[in-house]
């Protein structure tokens, strides 16, 4: 497709840039899932909840009460009778009522507000422990974006349900079923009179709703697609500089922002309606109170003060009823979000711990893989029978070609996932009868990539074991020799640095990674060794910095540079998920195999240097 196509219409979205669009926006009415999330108001029924339900109440009573005092007793009565002391009263009375009626509602508002804000904040972290301790597999099948969308902007979307909806919806049928009792009581045949436009109202409004509900449904997708798109933008700004494609993205980003205005001006276009839409209603039940009314009037069959309360009544009709549609929507969007954040919430580790699970207590760190085949979606083979046994204290380097299984051997140790067949040992008990966090706290991982958390160095060093003092973390940064370049930055130990760490340079990550690792003093050290070319100087620091962490510790480091390779106790080659060859450097050298022509290759290639 040529270039300029690609992107000359908002339609036009290339396939670089499909983002998929997993989520509805809006979902049927569920009541199993409404009673699930009404399950989140539970620790409020004895306070705040109550309290709520009672100022509504009040705001309800003073609301119902205020135009029958006005028609039957201040029109009727007091006015009728010319009788002033009783309109004095009554006018004093309605003005407690209405100074009750703001007290109360004024507490409404604030209660419910913080309902809201508790309920939202108890979901959010719940969502958020809960998501922590998924195991791996749940991040394999998901970007980061769209998690924290979950946990971002559906939760949001709930806010403002706890917040006024599911009281507004309360207060609104009261007030409906309320209104509609009085006015029967009042006069059965003009509320008939005056209500007969409610079915056809009722019709359009509906019909109404749905078309600006959809306009309002594009407009999100649209937004979600400027969201990802902007995420994916900046997140990779530099490859995008790097390939000069700027102008593109610049042009893609037009595209959406405009279809978004678009969408959103339709959206708003509809909705403008609706107001209008609400007041007609109101219109034509007020011309015709005021014709068949005033008839009654005339003809003697109805007060004028019964008049002035139906006409009160009429005019409080129609914000209950156009106020439930807004609800109805918010509902319909809260379905959509809560079905999406309990199904984060119900999904289980596929990582289990035994109720009986044992806890390590020297860890001496033997390792042995049993016959372990493994697959990661039970389709492809990932290892098949591998069977290796590591001493404690030893290292050994996993080598082999890209795909071969040397990180899926690392998730095993760390118990990320369990094998699919046979069994991973570590001081002779299988994995799946231990307790995974004590696991996890005898083994370090350092990973090629090292991730650097927003915060100072003292604290990402501080990472690997959060109750050392900041002595133990000098310590362990002068053992791997991170001490020096810390001490070069702006603030030594305390600069701060940005998530994932970009002013430090590779080499200094992973020194940093070292000092976290060393920190932490694990058993067992897996090492992800970067493939990232380090000068030389830095190069041999590294490889200094590494001996002393390797120090009294099993490690398993998934090897690239001969250097290292060369020093581990025991090298295992691997090849699509097999064990190829196993020895140290000089056996297998000596046998002339799969490791003796890669170490051939590079030294082939140091040779043309
Ligand atoms: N999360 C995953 N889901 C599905 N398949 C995976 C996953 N991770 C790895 N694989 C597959 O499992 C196989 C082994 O991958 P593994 O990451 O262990 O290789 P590796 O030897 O560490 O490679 P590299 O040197 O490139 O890191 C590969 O075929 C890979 O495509």
């Amino acid at each position: 497709m040529a270039k300029h196509e690609k992107i000359s219409s908002e339609g036009a979205y290339t396939k670089r840039f499909y983002y998929p669009q997993e989520n509805a926006v809006e979902k049927p009415f569920n009541w199993s899932q409404m009673a699930r999330l009404l399950n989140y108001l539970k620790p409020y029924t004895k306070t705040l909840v109550p309290a709520a339900v009672v100022a509504m109440l009040v705001n309800m009573i003073v609301r119902l009460s205020v135009p029958i005092i006005i028609g039957q007793y201040v029109v009727d009565t007091a006015i009728a009778n010319r009788d002033i002391s009783l309109l004095t009263y009554l006018i004093i009375g309605i003005s407690v009522l209405y100074l009750a009626n703001f007290i109360a509602n004024r507490f409404r508002i604030r209660t419910v507000n913080v309902l809201g804000q508790r309920t939202i904040h108890d979901l959010r972290k719940e969502l958020f422990s809960h998501v922590q301790r998924l195991s791996h597999n749940f991040f394999d099948n998901r970007s980061a974006g769209s998690i924290l969308v979950r946990i971002l902007n559906d939760v949001n979307s709930l806010q403002e349900l706890f917040t006024n909806g599911i009281i507004n919806l309360l207060m609104d049928i009261i007030m409906l079923v309320g209104i509609i009792v009085i006015l029967f009581a009042l006069s059965p045949q003009l509320a008939l009179a005056v209500l007969v436009i409610l079915p056809i109202m009722f019709y359009i409004s509906t019909k109404l709703r749905r078309n600006i509900r959809h306009s309002w449904q594009d407009v999100r997708i649209q937004k979600s697609r400027l969201n990802s798109h902007l995420n994916e933008s900046i997140q990779g700004v530099r490859i995008t500089q790097s390939f000069v494609q700027e102008e593109e993205n610049t042009q893609y980003f037009k595209g959406v922002n405009g279809s978004n205005f678009e969408k959103e001006r339709l959206a708003m276009k509809k909705s403008a309606y609706f107001g209008p839409f609400v007041e007609m209603s109101n219109a034509i039940g007020t011309v015709i109170l005021i014709a068949y009314g005033s008839h009654l009037i005339i003809n003697g069959a109805f007060a004028i003060g019964t008049f002035v309360s139906f006409a009160f009544y009429l005019g409080m009709f129609w914000e209950p009823i156009s106020r439930l549609g807004q609800i109805y929507n918010q509902l319909l969007v809260a379905m959509a979000s809560s079905e999406r954040i309990f199904e984060f919430l119900d999904e289980q580790p596929n990582v289990e711990e035994k109720k009986n699970a044992k806890t390590f207590n020297d860890m001496q760190g033997h390792i042995a893989f049993d016959h372990v085949k493994f697959s990661y979606d039970d389709e492809r083979v990932a290892l098949h029978e591998i069977s290796i046994d590591i001493k404690p204290g030893s290292t050994v380097a996993l080598v082999g070609h890209t795909g071969s299984g040397k990180s899926t051997i690392a998730n095993l140790i760390s118990r990320f996932y369990d094998p699919t067949e046979g069994k991973v040992k570590i001081d002779g008990y299988d994995l799946r009868d231990m307790k995974v966090q004590n696991l996890r706290s005898n083994i370090s991982v350092v990973l090629q990539d090292t991730f650097i958390f927003s915060g100072s160095i003292m604290d990402n060093i501080r990472f690997g074991r959060p109750e050392a003092n900041d002595e133990e973390v000098i310590e362990s940064a002068k053992i791997v020799g991170a001490h020096e370049f810390i001490l070069r930055l702006a603030d030594g130990y305390d600069t701060e640095v940005e998530e994932r760490g970009n002013i430090l340079s590779a080499g200094e990550r992973q020194l940093l990674s070292f000092a976290r690792a060393l920190l932490a003093d694990p058993k067992i050290l897996i090492l992800d060794e970067a493939t990232a070319s380090i000068d030389t100087e830095a190069e041999m620091k590294i490889q200094e910095a590494l001996r002393k962490l390797l120090n009294g510790r099993t490690a398993i480091m998934i090897a690239h540079r001969l250097s290292t390779i060369r020093e581990a106790d025991n090298i295992i080659v691997l090849e699509n998920g097999r064990i190829l060859e196993q020895g140290n450097h000089d056996e297998l050298i000596e046998q002339e195999g799969e490791y003796y022509s890669l170490v051939k290759s590079q030294f082939e290639m140091l040779d043309e240097l």
